[in-house]
């Protein structure tokens, strides 16, 4: 059965879903975005209040690299979050109320479940490369943003290989076309990765400052200044490139050019010790912490509207 202090197979998150959206109509709905390259489906839950007109939205995936589990128990967190508060947590009521909450809580459905049955480690989506028999390549490379022009591989054995083209992974042009068809109302992007306990924003594939640079800085200090005040985790905040290493073809830098103001990518706990591999006993004070980042973020844009 799901747990939400376990990593839970992609079959559990999968009938997880379903039963969220059963349960509270007006709360909650999911849509499929498109079916990942062997076919299983991306579905994406949609949180916040029913309502006849459109509402500005946030878009939140998790689980875009295979082996960082600790980030779909996160989005299952939040949705758990999200529903349970809902009512009697006035930022959350009003959060759910004034905007809608996109959460696609497995991006990488394919390389997810092949971490569960075969290979712990890995990261890639699970495409097959023709003239090789490397598979995959790099979700948060194969985005339309300075695609490969560095840290990524053009060699479809790397960890980092960037794909034939952009969007050449179904997964990563699924979510692209679903922002693109939304990007009106879409006014935050965050996409939640392990570890380092990093909170980044554009850019990854240049040094050159965002416009808006002050601005996302602020926010993320902000922000992990939140997180901070649970149980004293320590999180950076900057621009990807000189925070992390430069790279190409993340999805936060896509979504901030197509021009959603607030776009952050979350590496979580922890620092290396456990590194991909922690343990479930952190899931609960990772997922509690992370959501004071999630609600200072989101309670900012909505006040920024
Ligand atoms: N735009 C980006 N933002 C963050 C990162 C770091 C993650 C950490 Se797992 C990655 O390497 O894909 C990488 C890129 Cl390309
Ligand atoms: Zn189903
Ligand atoms: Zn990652
Ligand atoms: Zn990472």
């Amino acid at each position: 059965t799901h747990s939400y202090t376990k990593y839970n197979s992609f079959d559990k998150v999968q009938s997880w879903i379903h039963s969220m959206a059963s349960s509270n109509a007006d709360l909650i709905s999911k849509q499929t975005i498109g079916n990942s390259y062997e076919g299983r489906p991306m579905t994406l839950l949609k949180l916040g209040k029913k309502s006849s007109s459109v509402k500005p939205a946030i878009f939140m995936d998790c689980g875009i690299h295979a082996r960082e589990w600790i980030s779909p128990a996160f989005c299952q967190w939040f949705v758990k979050e999200a529903l349970s508060t809902y009512g009697s947590d006035s930022q959350m009521t009003s959060l759910l109320n004034e905007m809608d909450v996109y959460v696609l809580p497995v991006l990488n459905v394919d390389g997810y479940d092949y971490t569960h049955k075969s290979n712990r480690m890995w990261r890639k989506t699970r495409s097959r490369n023709s003239g090789t028999s490397c598979i995959g390549a790099d979700p948060n490379r194969n985005f339309d943003a300075g695609w490969c022009t560095v840290g990524a591989s053009n060699n479809p054995c790397s960890d980092t290989y960037c794909g034939s083209r952009a969007e050449s992974e179904i997964e990563a042009k699924n979510v692209a076309d679903f922002i693109r068809r939304n990007k009106s109302v879409i006014k935050a992007y965050l996409t939640v990765h392990s570890y380092s306990q990093l909170l980044l924003f554009p850019y990854a594939y240049t040094f050159e400052l965002a416009a808006t640079h002050s601005e996302l800085m602020k926010v993320a200090e902000g922000a992990s200044a939140a997180l901070r005040s649970l149980y004293g985790t320590r999180y950076t905040s900057g621009p990807a490139a000189a925070t992390i290493y430069p790279a190409a073809g993340g999805s936060d830098d896509w979504a901030y050019d197509l021009g959603v103001k607030y776009s952050y990518t979350f590496e979580l706990r922890d620092t290396g010790r456990y590194g991909f591999l922690l343990p479930e006993s952190q899931i609960k004070p990772t997922c509690e912490e992370t959501m004071l980042a999630v609600k200072y973020i989101a309670a900012y844009v909505q006040k920024n509207l």
